[in-house]
C-alpha cells in the first residue's frame, strides 16, 4: 500500500467518526434515491456549536459523480438563503461519505399543505401580511446569489425551499436546497423516472422544457419561482396536473401538463413568444393543439381574479406576471425581480418570514426502517396530521391571547 501500515492505523485511530460525534439512531427524516437524511445533535464531545444538524449519508459508497458535485458545489456556495455544508465525513471501513447541514425543520410543500389543510377545515391561521413577500424576497436573493456563480438550480419546487425553525438562530429565514433526485445527467431530456421511481411532478417545469429545449437556462429557475409565488397565494399548485402513475414516455413533451398551462395563461401567440416555432417539439404542439384558438379567451388575469380575487394592476400580480412570462427571454433575471415595484412598498419584506409569529407548524415526522420505501416517501411527505398541529397551534395561541389579555389588564 502506497501509505505505510503504521502511518494508516495512527490516522484511522485520530479520524473522527461520526457515529461517536453525533446521535441519529431513528431519527431519520428524509430518504430517497439521493441518500437518507436524520436529524442530530452534537454528542458533548463533539466540537460542533449545540443545535439541531441534518446528516445526509450519502447513497452509495465511495465517491460517486454525485457525491463529488455535492460536495464541490456545496463548499465553494456560501449565501444566508442556500444551505450550507458544515462538515464531510468519509468512513473508511465501509467508504461512506456523510455531509454535515444545519437542520431546517420546515418547508414550503409542507407549510403549504397545512394552510391548505386548515383552510378546508375552516380553521383560521394567522400569518404576517408580509409572508408571502418574505418568503419570496429570499428566495430570489438566494436564486441571485446561484446565478451569479453560474449555479442553476435546475428542480426548484416547494420541497426544495427550506425555511430554519424557532430553535434556529435563523428562526425563519429561507434555505435553498435540492433534496430530490441527485440527478445524473444534467440534461433536461434524462427520463428521471430512471433514476428513481418516485413520481415526478412536471408543474414547476417551463413551457420550453415540455417543448424540447435541449439546456436548462437561469429564466426555467425565475419561471419556477413564480410557480411557487402563485402556490404561496392560493395554497394551491397553479399548474397542477394529474400525473401518470409511471412516466412511461422518455420524451419531454408532456401533453396534460401543457394543456393545463395554457388554461391558466391563454395560448402563446407568435408576437408573444417569437422562437416558439423553432423549439424542438412544436411539431406536437401544432398537432395536439392546432393555433390554440380553444385557449383564446383564457390570461392569467382571469385565472388569478376569478379563483382569487387578486387585482391584476396589484404589484403582486404584476410581478407574478412577469415571472411566468411564456417567452422565456421576456422573463425577468432574479435581479431584475428583485427591484420589483412588489419589494419595495409596505409591508416590506423581513428577515423572519414569520415575522416572530407562532409557527403553527408540527416538527418532520422520523420514518421508521420498517415499512418499505414507497409508503415511507408518501408518509415522508405527509405532514404531521393536521389536526394536531392545528390544535396544538390554536391553544398555544390561545394561551397567548389570554396571556396578553392578563397583562394588558394588570398594566
Ligand atoms: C448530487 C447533488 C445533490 C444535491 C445538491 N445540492 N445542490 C444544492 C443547491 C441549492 C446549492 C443547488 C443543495 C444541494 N444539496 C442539498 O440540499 N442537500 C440536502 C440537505 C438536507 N437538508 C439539510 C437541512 O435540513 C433538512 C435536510 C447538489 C448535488
Amino acid at each position: 500500500a502506497w501509505m505505510d501500515a503504521d502511518f494508516r492505523r495512527q490516522l484511522s485511530a485520530r479520524r473522527e467518526r461520526v457515529e461517536d460525534a453525533f446521535e441519529f439512531e431513528g431519527r431519520k427524516v428524509g430518504r430517497g434515491s439521493y441518500g437518507q437524511v436524520f436529524k442530530t445533535k452534537p454528542r458533548s464531545c463533539a466540537d460542533a456549536p449545540a443545535g439541531d444538524y441534518a446528516l445526509k449519508q450519502i447513497e452509495g459508497s465511495g465517491l460517486s459523480m454525485s457525491a463529488c458535485r455535492e460536495i464541490a458545489l456545496l463548499r465553494e456556495l456560501k449565501h444566508p438563503n442556500v444551505i450550507s455544508l458544515k462538515q464531510v465525513y468519509l468512513a473508511h471501513e465501509t467508504r461512506q461519505i456523510w455531509l454535515l447541514f444545519d437542520y431546517a425543520e420546515h418547508d414550503l410543500w409542507r407549510m403549504i399543505n397545512f394552510h391548505a389543510s386548515a383552510k378546508k377545515c375552516n380553521s383560521q391561521v394567522s400569518l404576517p401580511p408580509n409572508f408571502t413577500k418574505s418568503i419570496m424576497h429570499q428566495i430570489l436573493c438566494g436564486i441571485h446569489y446561484l446565478h451569479s456563480n453560474w449555479v442553476l438550480h435546475r428542480d426548484l419546487k416547494p420541497a426544495n425551499i427550506l425555511v430554519m425553525g424557532a430553535t434556529s438562530p435563523e428562526r425563519g429565514r429561507v434555505k435553498i436546497a435540492d433534496l430530490g433526485l441527485a440527478r445524473l445527467f444534467h440534461q433536461p431530456l434524462t427520463p428521471l423516472t430512471e433514476i428513481d421511481p418516485v413520481v415526478v411532478t412536471f408543474w414547476y417545469r417551463a413551457p420550453e422544457l415540455l417543448l424540447g429545449a435541449r439546456h436548462y437556462t437561469k429564466a426555467i429557475d425565475l419561471w419556477a419561482i413564480g410557480c411557487i409565488m402563485a402556490e404561496l397565494i392560493t395554497d394551491k399548485p397553479l399548474f397542477y396536473c394529474k400525473q401518470e402513475e409511471d412516466i412511461k414516455t422518455s420524451s419531454p413533451y408532456n401533453r396534460d401538463q401543457l394543456e393545463r398551462i395554457f388554461s391558466v395563461m391563454g395560448f402563446p401567440s407568435q408576437q408573444d413568444w417569437r422562437d416558439l416555432p423553432h423549439l424542438p417539439k412544436y411539431g406536437d404542439l401544432v398537432r395536439n393543439f392546432g393555433t390554440g384558438q380553444q385557449y383564446a379567451r383564457f390570461s392569467l388575469g382571469r385565472h388569478m381574479s376569478r379563483s382569487f380575487g387578486m387585482s391584476e394592476t396589484s404589484p403582486e400580480f404584476r410581478l407574478l406576471s412577469r415571472l411566468l412570462a411564456m417567452d422565456p427571454l421576456r422573463r425577468p433575471s432574479a435581479r431584475e425581480a428583485l427591484e420589483d415595484r412588489y419589494f419595495l412598498e409596505e409591508p416590506r419584506p423581513a428577515a423572519d418570514v414569520f415575522n416572530g409569529f407562532d409557527i403553527p407548524y408540527g416538527k418532520r415526522d422520523f420514518i421508521s426502517d420498517s415499512s418499505d420505501n414507497k409508503d415511507d416517501l408518501a408518509r415522508q411527505q405527509q405532514s404531521q396530521p393536521v389536526h394536531a398541529s392545528l390544535q396544538q397551534y390554536q391553544q398555544s395561541h390561545q394561551q397567548a391571547l389570554l396571556l396578553q389579555q392578563q397583562q394588558q389588564q394588570l398594566s
